[in-house]
């Protein structure tokens, strides 16, 4: 198996992998991510792999959240105590009622480049990449389905793991030291949270399968060109700073209409067309004669006199 050949997997991980393969069985477990886990499932040797955090601040006057991802001695590199804080955060932010935006960036001079590989060498058993992979389904489906605008501010490697991360928001925006890389066929697996699925529906089934495949890197210029990223920051800007302001095409208009709109399209992408047209008919009908509503219909009545 041709490894990843990083100098992070050269230096760690393959004197040891070469003797961990040796010693491995052949694992004939069938489907890796069977049925995601109920919502309060914490696999307790996840939180036994520990450091780094992600943080989150939330502001409720301007419905805008950011949500940093800060292992930078590892380039934010997910570890298992981690994945258990994401899953707890896209957990508050379904409950948070004025959100209407969410930014996810790495700190430092990188985004993400993926699970921590100290952790994935000592959990090579399937029973815990299930796990692992059935876990980090469900927590990366729920943050593509919150009823917010989200969009990934990649500022450095997007690698493995955190090329799948960054395909769980809405947008990507990317610096022009950014790159996007899915990693997991040069590794011998696949990926393993979610990624897949949502980049071939993001550029398309030949183009997901070039990526995948080839585990080549996406510079911005490309991930703009194939609608993997819809902006590239300026160089010297403050990455969080002119997110902000890029984001704010999408959220000027009131939370509850900002919230709607994302509704309608997490259902139009999810569901068959007869219960995505009922979500976007109950959708119409929370916001038809709100404030937002009359507010802009008395406007434009300006403007007929
Ligand atoms: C389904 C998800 C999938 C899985 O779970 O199987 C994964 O995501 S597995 C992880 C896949 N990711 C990788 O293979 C990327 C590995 N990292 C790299 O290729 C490089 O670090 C890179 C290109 C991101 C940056 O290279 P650069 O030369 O700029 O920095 P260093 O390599 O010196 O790294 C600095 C520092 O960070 C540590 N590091 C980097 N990536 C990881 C990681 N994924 N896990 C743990 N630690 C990581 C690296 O070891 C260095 O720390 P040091 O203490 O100096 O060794």
């Amino acid at each position: 198996m041709a490894l990843f050949c990083s100098s992070v997997i050269k230096r760690a991980l393959v004197p040891k992998l070469t003797r961990k393969l040796g010693e491995c069985h052949l694992h004939t477990c069938a489907s890796t991510c069977a049925a995601a886990p109920p919502d309060n499932v914490r696999y307790s040797w996840l939180s036994a792999a520990g450091g780094g955090a992600v943080d989150l601040t939330k502001d409720d006057a301007s419905g805008l959240a950011v949500l940093t991802l800060n292992n930078p001695e590892r380039l934010n590199a997910v570890t298992g105590h981690m994945m258990l804080q994401l899953g707890d955060i896209v957990n508050d932010l379904k409950e948070w009622k004025n959100g209407k935006a969410l930014i996810v960036r790495g700190k430092g001079r990188s985004f993400c480049p993926g699970a921590d590989l100290n952790m994935v060498y000592n959990m090579l058993d399937s029973k815990q990449g299930r796990e692992m992979c059935s876990f980090m389904h469900r927590t990366l489906t729920e943050l593509h389905r919150l009823p917010l605008i989200s969009v990934a501010a990649i500022d450095g490697p997007a690698i493995g793991g955190g090329a799948e991360l960054c395909t769980a928001t809405d947008f990507r925006v990317m610096t022009e030291r950014a790159d996007i890389k899915f990693v997991q066929a040069l590794l011998g697996i696949v990926p393993g949270w979610g990624g897949g699925t949502r980049l071939t529906r993001l550029v398309g089934r030949t183009r997901a399968l070039d990526l995948l495949s080839s585990g080549r890197t996406i510079r911005p210029e490309e991930a703009v060109e194939i609608g993997l990223a819809s902006w590239i920051i300026p160089t010297g800007r403050d990455v969080v700073e002119a997110t902000t302001e890029w984001l704010q095409r999408y959220t000027r208009g009131r939370t509850e209409v900002v919230r709607a709109v994302k509704n309608v399209v997490v259902a139009g992408t999810e569901l068959p067309v007869e219960e995505a047209l009922a979500k976007e008919a109950e959708q119409f009908v929370n916001v038809w004669g709100g404030p937002a509503h009359v507010e802009a219909i008395l406007k434009s009545m300006k403007h007929k006199k």
